[in-house]
Parts: structure tokens; sequence; C-alpha cells
């Protein structure tokens, strides 16, 4: 099967009450992992690559390349996009877009609103020609953010609203106090906020920071139109843990395939917790 956008894969779920799960590459053997835990779940999935890895990754051509290639050879039969994460400027992703992605993030939420929505504006005017789908950020995430750690900024409503009648976009990332990488007690997510922004700008809203967060918040977050939730931290733990646990238990192994086996196990598995946990299983 194609890449898909995640317009269609966004409004059904967030009519249907479930999200969609993003995982984010962080090399070869994620993107594997991720492919298989969907395929096994028959769950859509958004495959992601942040705009602060993809030369780490390769490049843009070298990670649309390699997700094709991968879908083929592992007879992917579920709805897959390849989407750009926090993308960092109107041109980064007109180069993902070039390159094969079927959705792009432009990540304006530090600069002024007024420049997010010119900024968003013109990567949905090229993204629209080519059926990619785009995303755009009010507020602040805390934690680390484009490399940057910041403090939470809770998105504010107006500009919410202001965003999405004026730019066309197809998921709006509202901050309402998620945090990238491991929360420091229980999070405390907006939920007034989140359902009034849900109300008004009926976009599917997307939850950035989506590891570590209570399993009846993050339902929460679904019922009130959270329809794409991203998770990358939880992810990387699984797969440390298992290198560390196999480097422990076999302190002769050195071939890389012995040791990145069971990591590539290990997160598929976390990552098909997470498919269950949204309620994307089964939704393909
Ligand atoms: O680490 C990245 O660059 C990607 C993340 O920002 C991703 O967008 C995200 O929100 C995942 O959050 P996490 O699960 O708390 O790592
Ligand atoms: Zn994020």
């Amino acid at each position: 099967m194609a890449l898909v956008s995640m317009k269609e894969m966004l409004q059904e779920a967030k009519q249907e009450g479930y999200a969609v799960g993003q995982f984010n590459m962080n090399g070869l053997e994620f993107a594997q992992a991720f492919l298989l835990a969907a395929e096994e779940e028959q769950a859509p999935i958004i495959l992601a690559s942040s705009d602060r890895l993809v030369d780490y990754l390769g490049g843009f051509k070298t990670v649309a390349v390699m997700v094709n290639a991968l879908m083929e050879e592992l007879n992917i039969t579920v709805p897959v996009a390849l989407h750009l994460d926090h993308g960092m400027s109107v041109d980064r992703c007109k180069q993902a877009i070039d390159a094969g992605y079927t959705s792009v993030m432009i990540d304006g939420s530090h600069s002024p609103i007024d420049e997010n929505i010119a900024m968003t504006r013109e990567v949905v005017t090229y993204a629209k020609e080519k059926g990619v789908s785009v995303e755009a950020e009010v507020g602040t995430v805390g934690g680390q953010e484009d490399g940057m750690v910041g403090g939470i900024q809770y998105a504010d409503i107006d500009e919410c609203v202001r965003i999405v009648g004026e730019t066309g976009i197809d998921a709006l990332a509202a901050a309402l106090g998620s945090v990238h990488g491991p929360y420091q007690g229980e999070p405390k997510l907006g939920f007034d906020e989140m359902k009034e922004i849900s109300e008004k700008t009926a976009a599917p809203l997307v939850l950035h920071g989506g590891s570590g967060i209570p399993l009846h918040q993050l339902h929460r977050a679904i019922e009130l139109g959270h329809a794409k939730v991203n998770v990358n931290t939880e992810n990387i733990q699984a797969w440390t843990a298992s290198v560390r646990k196999t480097l422990a238990d076999n302190p002769d192994v050195y071939e890389p395939r012995l040791i990145l086996l069971p990591a590539i196990e290990a997160v598929k598995e976390a990552a098909k917790t997470k498919m269950k946990e949204f309620k994307t299983s089964g939704r393909a």
C-alpha cells in the first residue's frame, strides 16, 4: 500500500473517538519495529522523523526511500503516513514534501502568532497541491523542543481559532500542559481548554509528549478531541533497556544483529501497547 496523508486518518479518528499514534524513528530498526507493530495490530500509523534528527537519519530522501522499501518488503497493508515532526522552517517542510513525505508539521510556535500563521499558510499552500497534510503548533510543550529546553506555555484559545481558520491546517498541536520526555510527577493537562479548543476549531488535536501520561488522562484527552498522540521517549527507553540487558547478560557479544534484534522486539511491543491504549488496534 502506498503512503497516505494523515488528513482522513485523523478525521475518522476524531469522529470515532480514538487516536492514531505517531511513532518517531531513531534509525532503520525503529521503522521496522513500528511497521511490524502496526501490521500485527491492524492499526493505521504515522511514522515520523523529527526535523532535529533528519540529517542523522541520512536526510529526507533516505528516510522516504527506506520507509517505502520496508513497506514493500514487509508486506505492510495498513495505512501509513510519513510525517515530518517539528519542521523547523517553511523550506524544511518543502524539502520533506519534495522527497515524498505525505505529511508535515510546521512548528512556528516559538514565533509571534502572526508570523506562525504566515509560515503555516505558506506550507499549507505548497502541501495541499500535492495532497500532503499539515500540522501546526500553538503554545509550548514543556521539556526539550527543537533542541531547546523550555517551560510549559498553554496555547491561547483565540490563537488556536485563528490559526485553524486562517490557514486550513489538518491538525492542531495546542500545547496544554504536556511535556517532551519524562514527566516530573502527574501531568497537569488543561482539559477545560482542550474541550473549548476542540469545539471552537473542530480540528483534530495532536498531543505531543505522549510518553508517561496516565491512562485515565490519555483517554480523557482522546475523548476531548485528540486524534493523534506523539510518542518517542517510551520507545527509546524500551530500546535502551533492551540493549543494556543484552550487553549485561552476554558480555562477549559484539555482533550488532544479536544486540539489536531483541531491541527491535522490545520497541515493537512498546508500540503495540500504545496502539491498544490509543484504541487504534483493529481500525485499519
Ligand atoms: O523527540 C522529538 O524530537 C520528537 C518529539 O518531540 C515528539 O513530537 C513528541 O512529542 C514525543 O514526545 P515524548 O513521547 O515525550 O518523547
Ligand atoms: Zn513533539
